[in-house]
């Protein structure tokens, strides 16, 4: 059996705000096929914007590990990450003409700017390597879980969309995020208490982050 370690214990003591990100109205919507489509265009042309701001976050996680880790395999797992946004990007066009978003138009709304800024912060050198993990599995973890339950058993999403909910539902990506939440587990281990607290606490900007994240493609700022 997996051991539970501080994420899960984190997780359980704010469920609702964990639950509120992975199972956002919006993701509920695709999953049913209710979705409306300006909403995915939306979510799509900010998604686009945040993947290319999510770029030199990762890179600088990648340091971190390099730098950092005591483990050489934390660069490799980070490494796959940074690499698969090269994909994520082609993708991201690719969809961006299928569903005719021009994303040299799309502007930032308040929550992606807001987001990004949160990003940027982690990428302080002053931020600990257990907190920048933490928060990089959170990130990845939100999308992983919200696409796997499109994609689970009685599901209505349309056909068109699978493709997205494959990109981050599919059983590669959830072993990615397995693999980051280990090296945050195992760092966590080690970590003063100070450095747990600060660890909750990025975890939960987070997944507030990411609730004002879905909240935009339903029109929210
Ligand atoms: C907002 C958001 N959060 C997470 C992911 C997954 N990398 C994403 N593409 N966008």
């Amino acid at each position: 059996m997996e051991k539970r370690g501080m994420i899960d214990t984190w997780i359980d003591k704010h469920r609702s705000i964990y639950t509120a990100a992975t199972r956002h109205a919006f993701v509920v919507s695709i999953r049913d096929g209710s979705v409306d489509i300006s909403s995915f265009r939306t979510w799509l042309g900010q998604d686009y914007l945040f993947v290319r701001g999510f770029v030199p976050f990762v890179a600088n996680v990648l340091i971190r590990a390099c730098k950092d880790s005591g483990e050489s395999s934390d660069m490799e797992v980070v490494l796959g990450g940074l690499a698969s946004l090269n994909d994520e990007i082609e993708w991201f066009k690719s969809e961006g003409s299928k569903w005719d978003v021009d994303f040299s138009t799309v502007v930032p709304q308040k929550a992606n700017q807001e987001y990004r800024r949160f990003l940027d912060a982690l990428m302080s050198s002053e931020v600990k390597y257990p907190v920048i993990m933490t928060a990089f599995w959170a990130i990845e973890a939100v999308y992983q879980e919200s696409f796997a339950h499109c994609l689970e058993d009685g599901n209505k999403t349309p056909v068109e969309l699978t493709g997205a909910c494959h990109r981050w539902g599919n059983d590669g990506f959830k072993q990615y995020c397995s693999a980051v939440k280990d090296i945050a587990e195992r760092c966590l281990e080690n970590s003063s208490g100070e450095v747990l607290a600060e660890a909750e606490d990025v975890l939960v900007r987070v997944l507030e982050h990411e609730v004002a994240f879905w909240e935009m493609s339903r029109g929210g700022q």
